[in-house]
This record gives C-alpha cells, structure tokens and sequence, in this order.
C-alpha cells in the first residue's frame, strides 16, 4: 500500500467465513454516505472471541474476500490481520493501516450492531477510538446503539437490512441447501471447489 495522505478509508473487519452481501452492502453504504476514497476489507488472522467456533482457514477466507470485492474499485483487501501472529486485534490493525497509509490519513472502522454492542470488551477500546472514527449499521435481530460509547468517536449509519450471516450460510452448506444470492456468485464456486463447509460440525446459525 503506498503513503497516501489526507485520503479517507473504510475499514471492513471480519472473519468472512464467508463473506456474504451483508457485509459488501454494509461497506458499500457507509463508503457513499462518508464520501470514503475506499474501504478495505480485513480478514481476522485469529478471532480470538470466537475460539470456541471453527474457523476455516485464513487464506481461503482471503481469497473469498478477494473473490467477492474483485468488481468494485472502491474495494480492497488488506492481509495485515492475516499476516500478523497471534490473537487478532483491532487496536493492532488500525496501528498497521495507519502505518501504511501515512499521516492525515481518516481512518473509519466499520461495525454492525452485533459487534459494535461488545466492542468495549475489545482490547485497547479507549485507544482504538483515538484511531479511528467507528460507524456502527443497523443489522436485523440486533439493537444498534452507541450507548456507553464516547460520543465523538462513534456514528450510526442505517443500511439496507440483510438477515445473512456467515454462521447461516455454513448451515446451509451442511444442509445441502443453496447459497446463491446469500453469497456472491464467484464465493460459491469457491465455496463448492475447496468443499468447505460440508462436512460440518458447525456452530448454531444466527
Ligand atoms: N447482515 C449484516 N448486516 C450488517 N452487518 C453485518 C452483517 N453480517 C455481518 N455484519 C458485520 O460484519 C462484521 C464481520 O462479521 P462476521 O465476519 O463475523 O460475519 P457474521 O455473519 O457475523 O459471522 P458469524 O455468523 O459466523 O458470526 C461485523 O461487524 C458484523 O457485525
Ligand atoms: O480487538 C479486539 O479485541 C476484537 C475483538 C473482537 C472482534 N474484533 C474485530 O471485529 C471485527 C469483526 O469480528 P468478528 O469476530 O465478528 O468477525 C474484526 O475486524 C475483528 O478483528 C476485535
């Protein structure tokens, strides 16, 4: 990534096991609403608030990143979470964006309601909000608040609602059931050519 100063970036963090349209709708709105020159999206190296559920590898979560962000030239993957050793956090990627992009750089981190409600349990919180500008969007079956979240730090952005999530997709690959349109076109062929998910065990949908 080359030194870009005085440029506003989005930043999409996730698992991505797999990415699916409600993350790409949710990066999509936020970057027309805040005028960002782009977002990045970020696969998770190790989440480690989700030890207990089985990740897929992060070099197949990667390319299905790569895969699903290919179209749009406002979308771009960063390997920075990926490549760093140990547990993944936030506080940690903005550090490395912030490094790579160079001074003046705004940096905006993308969360749905689900995240943004445990982001305080995050490592380093008061100092991620000092990185960044948080953009909390609505997702279905979660209440998006910024309640106990330092006011200047945070906005609340409405999207399109998508009743997706990774979890539900993996279901449903165990299942047998269809993912198109859940998912995009080129992350099913993905998804059917590494055979991922099939063979469960998978953790409850949501
Ligand atoms: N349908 C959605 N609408 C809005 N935001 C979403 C949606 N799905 C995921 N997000 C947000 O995208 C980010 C990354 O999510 P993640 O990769 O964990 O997907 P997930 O669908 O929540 O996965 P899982 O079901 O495995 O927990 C989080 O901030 C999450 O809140
Ligand atoms: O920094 C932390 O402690 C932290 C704890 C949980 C989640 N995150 C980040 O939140 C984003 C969404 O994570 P997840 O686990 O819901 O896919 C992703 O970028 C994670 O690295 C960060």
């Amino acid at each position: 990534m080359q030194q870009q100063s005085g440029r506003r970036v989005g930043i999409m963090g996730g698992t991505f096991d797999p990415i699916h349209h409600g993350h790409l709708v949710a990066a999509s709105e936020v970057q027309d609403r805040f005028g960002l020159d782009e977002v990045v999206f970020v696969p998770t190296g190790r989440p480690w608030q989700k030890e207990h559920v089985r990740v897929s590898p992060a070099e197949d979560r990667y390319l299905m990143t790569v895969v699903a962000t290919a179209s749009n030239p406002r979308f771009a993957v960063s390997r920075v979470d990926i490549d760093r050793p140990g547990p993944t956090y936030t506080v940690d990627t903005l550090n490395d964006l912030r490094e790579s992009y160079g001074p003046g750089v705004e940096l905006y981190f993308i969360t749905g309601a689900d995240a943004l409600a445990a982001i305080l349990s995050w490592k380093d919180a008061e100092r991620m909000f000092e990185l960044a500008h948080f953009v909390g969007v609505t997702r279905p079956g979660y209440e998006l608040s910024a309640e106990h979240l330092p006011r200047d730090s945070v906005s609340l952005v409405e999207v399109p609602a998508m009743a997706i999530s990774s979890s539900a997709c993996r279901r449903r690959v165990v299942d047998r059931k269809p993912v198109w349109y859940l998912v995009p076109d080129g992350v099913v062929q993905y998804i059917a050519k590494r055979k991922l998910y099939r063979n469960g065990p998978v953790d409850p949908p949501r």
